[in-house]
């Protein structure tokens, strides 16, 4: 289906340590559960400042073409859910995880068939686990399809009860399936069998998400979700600010030793992005949660670091691109999943930095990060918007890097570039680089 055209970058370079106040959308994760959620809901739901860009727009289109109405003025979306869910439709999944593990399990609501493809590069992406769970539900899954394109052919009403999945390759089919399962009619009981299930704060955000709906969920034992059937309640929300977003600009306070401020950042959080805050510190870096929103303000040490990203494993591009600047040599553990994400992050990032002078290696679960003295060159962004990240990060430092597209930050920032730049000139305004430069 299609993608966004191509879109060469160069990298701006920091002139002065950046000095800024980044405003920064909503979160991608948020902002798809609220709108499944509203969906399945007993009546209209509205959702405020949930995040505009490429995989929300595709979840409102999935959503839609499942007959759900779905109005959108301004910063306020009014989300009216069908009477029955309609059969016939064909969702585009584009590179999105949350789409392409999130409807399918809807789809098995619907009496009849409904079609699903995405971005060539998302065929790559791990969907077996979940194609094998409908099939165990009763959902016919034709041609015994493991991966995009595929088509679901549903009865209008699964019965639910027990799943058993491997989730290790990712906690959104734990998540997809939860969000479903009290509209089967026995609800659901996920249990999972297998190495460790990353980024569990996305499991956690989204049984609070449930229960803030009425949902009684059970996850009192681990590796295990049993969902009651029942009604999901309509519900209001405003959606928080992405934080895993904020990475790259609390970044470039960090390696510049300037200031960033992300205002609204919430005291309470089931965001991974919220881990930024200890990961920063551990860099070496003097972090401030006030009212005024977190404070990161880079100090002349950039130390190296040795983390576990299993829970927040949307980081690992932007932190490894820190901590190829840093000091000596960091390690990156937990991640090995994120082979499965946009693209293998681990050979992209391994290749990458590489190319540019830097010394990693990949290991079977994570990164391990030499600085080196880095040079000029192009940096490749494989469709993925957290490479898109790392590298604006890596130009702040390092002269002449050149994305070699970054239109790809569409898929959760339309806003990136724009937002980067402002947070640069503003930056080089109050050092007084700008009028020097006159
Ligand atoms: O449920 C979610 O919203 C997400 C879960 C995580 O997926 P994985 O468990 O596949 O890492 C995360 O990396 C992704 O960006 C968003
Ligand atoms: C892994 C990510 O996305 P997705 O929701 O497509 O899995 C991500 O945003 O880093």
């Amino acid at each position: 289906m299609s993608t966004p055209q191509q879109q060469p970058w160069p990298a701006p370079i920091a002139q002065a340590p950046v000095e800024a106040t980044v405003l920064i959308p909503g979160s991608k994760s948020e902002t798809n559960r609220a709108l499944v959620l509203a969906a399945l809901a007993t009546g209209p739901s509205v959702i405020t400042d949930g995040l505009d860009s490429r995989d929300t727009r595709l979840m409102r289109d999935a959503l839609r073409a499942l007959g759900v109405g779905i109005t959108e003025a301004g910063n306020q979306w009014t989300v009216q859910p069908p009477s029955t869910l309609s059969a016939g439709g064909t969702v585009d999944c584009g590179l999105a995880g949350t789409v392409m593990r999130f409807v399918p399990p809807i789809a098995a609501l619907v009496n009849g068939s409904v079609s699903f493809d995405g971005d060539e590069q998302a065929y790559a992406r791990p969907m077996d686990v979940m194609l094998a769970a409908l099939d165990q539900l009763g959902v016919t899954v034709e041609d015994q399809a493991t991966s995009l394109p595929f088509t679901l052919t549903g009865t209008g009403r699964p019965a639910g009860g027990v799943v058993t999945i491997d989730a290790s390759s990712s906690s959104q089919f734990v998540s997809g399936l939860l969000l479903a399962g009290a509209k089967y009619a026995e609800g659901i009981d996920i249990r999972h069998d297998g190495e460790p299930i990353p980024s569990l704060p996305h499991i956690e955000m989204t049984v609070a998400m449930l229960r803030a709906r009425g949902v009684q969920v059970d996850d009192s034992e681990p590796d295990r979700w049993v969902v009651a059937p029942g009604p999901i309640r309509p519900l209001d929300v405003s959606i928080e600010p992405d934080l895993s977003n904020a990475a790259p600009f609390l970044a470039a306070a960090a390696v510049t030793g300037g200031t960033v401020t992300i205002p609204h950042w919430p005291t309470r959080t089931l965001q991974p992005g919220d881990h930024l805050r200890g990961i920063l510190e551990q860099f070496g870096a003097e972090v401030r949660l006030t009212e005024a929103g977190l404070t990161v303000h880079g100090t002349d040490q950039l130390h190296h670091v040795d983390l576990d990203l299993r829970e927040a494993s949307e980081l690992t591009p932007v932190v490894a691109a820190v901590a190829a600047l840093a000091n000596t040599t960091s390690h990156i553990r937990g991640v090995g999943h994120i082979r499965g994400h946009e693209t293998d992050r681990l050979a992209a990032l391994e290749f990458e930095l590489n190319s540019l002078g830097g010394h990693v290696v990949q290991t079977d679960d994570g990164l391990t990060i030499h600085p080196r003295l880095m040079y000029s060159g192009e940096w490749r962004t494989y469709a993925d918007h957290r490479l898109a990240q790392a590298g604006a990060v890596l130009g702040l430092v390092i002269d002449d890097i050149v994305l070699d597209d970054v239109s790809c930050v569409d898929k959760t920032m339309p806003e990136f570039v724009t937002l980067w730049q402002q947070m640069l000139a503003g930056s080089e305004r109050r050092s007084g680089v700008a009028e020097a430069r006159e």
